[in-house]
C-alpha cells in the first residue's frame, strides 16, 4: 500500500520523538527524503567546500536525483518505522561483529572484537588527507563514541602510516584564498576538536612514515604503538607553516622543549626507536612481526571493561580539556595567517611543481 499524505506527515511527527539520535547519515537520508517528497529534485546550488552542514545535505539530497515525489514519501515513512521504539530496542542490542560501519573510499571504518579501526586507505598518495577524509574522520570518530566498541585504533594502508595534509589542498578549494584559509582553520579546528574530546581510548598503530598532523595528533592519543620501519616527521617550517593538534602544547609536555623544538622548529625526523626514547611512542615493534602482536594485544585490551577504560581516561583529560581547545582554537587562528604568507605559498608551489620533497 502506498503512504498517504497523511501517513507522510504522521512520520515526520514520529521523528521528533525518537528517543535514540539514529546518527548522521540516517538523519541526511531523512532530510534527503523529506525535501525530495515536499519539493522535488534538488533545484538549490551546491553550498561552498567549507560550509560542511549545508553540503552534506545538499549531497544527500542531489543523490536522489530525479526520484519521484510519491516514491520519495514512501521510503520516508518506511524509514522512520524502521527506526520506531521496537526496533530502537533491538539494533541497542547488536554485537560488535565484523562490519564496514562507514561507506568512504579514503578512510575505511570497520568495527570487530570490540576495536572500531579508522584507517587511511590512500596508498598511492602515502595517505595524504584531503578535505573529504577530514570530514570522514570527524564522522567516523563521532560515531565510534557511541558505538559499541571499548577501543578505537587508528592505522594506515600500505607502507605509510600517513603523509599529512595533502598538499592540493592549498590549490582545490573555492573562492579567495582569504576564504579557503578562513575555512580551512574552521575545519581543521573541529578536526582536532573532535581528538580532544573523544571519550575512548585512542590507539595508533603507526605501520610506517607519518608526516605533519599525522605526527602532531599523537600527543592526543592514549597510546601509540610503531613499526620500527616508522618515523616522524613535522616539515612545518619548511613548509611555511606552524604547529597544529595541540603539539604546541603536548610536545614540549611529553619530551620537553628542547626536543620538542627540534622536531616542531627544525623540522627534524625521529626514528621509532628515537620517539619512543622521548616519549611520543608507548612501544616499537620489529616490522615483521608488528600487526600479528599488536592486534593480539589491543584484542585482549579490548575484553576490558569498557566503562572502566572510558572513566579513567575522562580522569587524565579532564584537567586539560579547557587548555587543549584555547591551544586548538590558537594554533588554528595563527595557521590561517600562515597559510597566506609569501613563505607558505612558495613552499606548496614548490612541492606541487615536484621541485621539493621533504
Ligand atoms: C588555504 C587552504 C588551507 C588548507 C587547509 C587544510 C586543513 C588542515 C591543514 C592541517 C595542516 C597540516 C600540516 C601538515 O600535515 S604538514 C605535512 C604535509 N605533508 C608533506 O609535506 C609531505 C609531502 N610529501 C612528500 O614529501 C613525499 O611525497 C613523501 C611523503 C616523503 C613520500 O615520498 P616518496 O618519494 O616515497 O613518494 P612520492 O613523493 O612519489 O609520493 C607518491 C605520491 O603521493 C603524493 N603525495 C605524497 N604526500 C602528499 C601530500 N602530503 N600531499 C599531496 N600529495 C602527496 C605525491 O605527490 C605522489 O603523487 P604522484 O604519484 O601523483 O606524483
Amino acid at each position: 500500500m502506498r503512504a498517504s499524505q497523511q501517513d507522510f506527515e504522521n512520520a515526520v511527527n514520529q521523528v521528533k520523538l525518537l528517543k535514540k539520535d539514529p546518527g548522521n547519515q540516517v538523519k541526511l537520508q531523512l532530510y534527503a527524503l523529506y525535501k525530495q517528497a515536499t519539493d522535488g529534485p534538488c533545484n538549490v546550488s551546491k553550498p561552498g567546500v567549507f560550509d560542511l552542514v549545508n553540503k552534506a545535505k545538499w549531497e544527500a539530497w542531489n543523490a536522489l536525483g530525479s526520484l519521484p515525489k510519491e516514491t520519495a514519501r514512501q521510503n520516508y515513512v518506511d524509514l522512520v518505522s524502521s527506526l520506531s521504539p521496537s526496533s530502537e530496542a533491538s539494533n541497542q542490542g547488536k554485537s560488535g561483529a565484523d562490519v564496514k560501519v562507514q561507506e568512504s573510499k579514503d578512510i575505511v571504518v570497520t568495527s570487530e572484537d570490540g576495536i572500531t579501526k579508522i584507517m587511511f586507505n590512500r596508498p598511492p598518495k602515502k595517505n595524504a588527507i584531503t578535505f573529504q577524509m577530514y570530514q570522514d574522520i570527524i564522522l567516523a570518530l563521532k560515531n565510534a563514541s557511541t558505538d559499541n566498541s571499548a577501543i578505537t585504533v587508528f592505522t594506515g594502508a600500505g607502507d605509510y602510516y600517513c603523509s599529512g595534509n595533502d598538499l592540493t589542498n592549498f590549490t582545490s578549494a573555492s573562492g579567495g584564498m582569504e576564504k579557503a584559509a578562513e575555512g580551512g582553520a574552521v575545519l581543521l579546528r573541529e578536526f582536532v576538536n573532535s581528538f580532544i574530546d573523544f571519550p575512548k581510548p585512542l590507539v595508533a598503530v603507526v605501520n610506517g612514515p607519518a608526516v605533519g598532523i599525522s605526527v602532531t595528533l599523537l600527543g592526543l592519543f592514549d597510546a601509540v604503538y610503531a613499526s620500527d620501519k616508522a618515523t616522524f616527521h613535522t616539515p612545518f617550517s619548511h613548509l611555511g607553516q606552524s604547529p597544529e593538534a595541540c603539539s604546541s602544547y603536548t610536545f614540549p609536555k611529553i619530551m620537553g622543549s628542547a626536543k620538542a623544538t627540534e622536531m616542531l622548529l627544525f623540522g627534524k625526523k625521529l626514528t621509532a626507536r628515537e620517539a619512543c626514547a622521548q616519549g611520543l611512542v608507548t612501544e616499537v615493534f620489529p616490522d615483521s612481526t608488528f600487526k600479528k602482536e599488536i592486534w593480539t594485544r589491543l584484542k585482549a585490551y579490548a575484553k576490558l571493561p569498557p566503562n572502566s577504560m572510558r572513566i579513567s581516561k575522562q580522569l587524565i583529560r579532564k584537567n586539560e580539556k579547557e587548555k587543549l581547545h584555547a591551544v586548538n582554537a590558537e594554533e588554528c587562528s595563527t595557521l590561517k595567517e600562515r597559510w597566506l604568507s609569501e613563505e607558505c605559498i612558495n613552499a606548496i608551489m614548490s612541492f606541487l611543481s615536484r621541485k621539493s620533497k621533504l
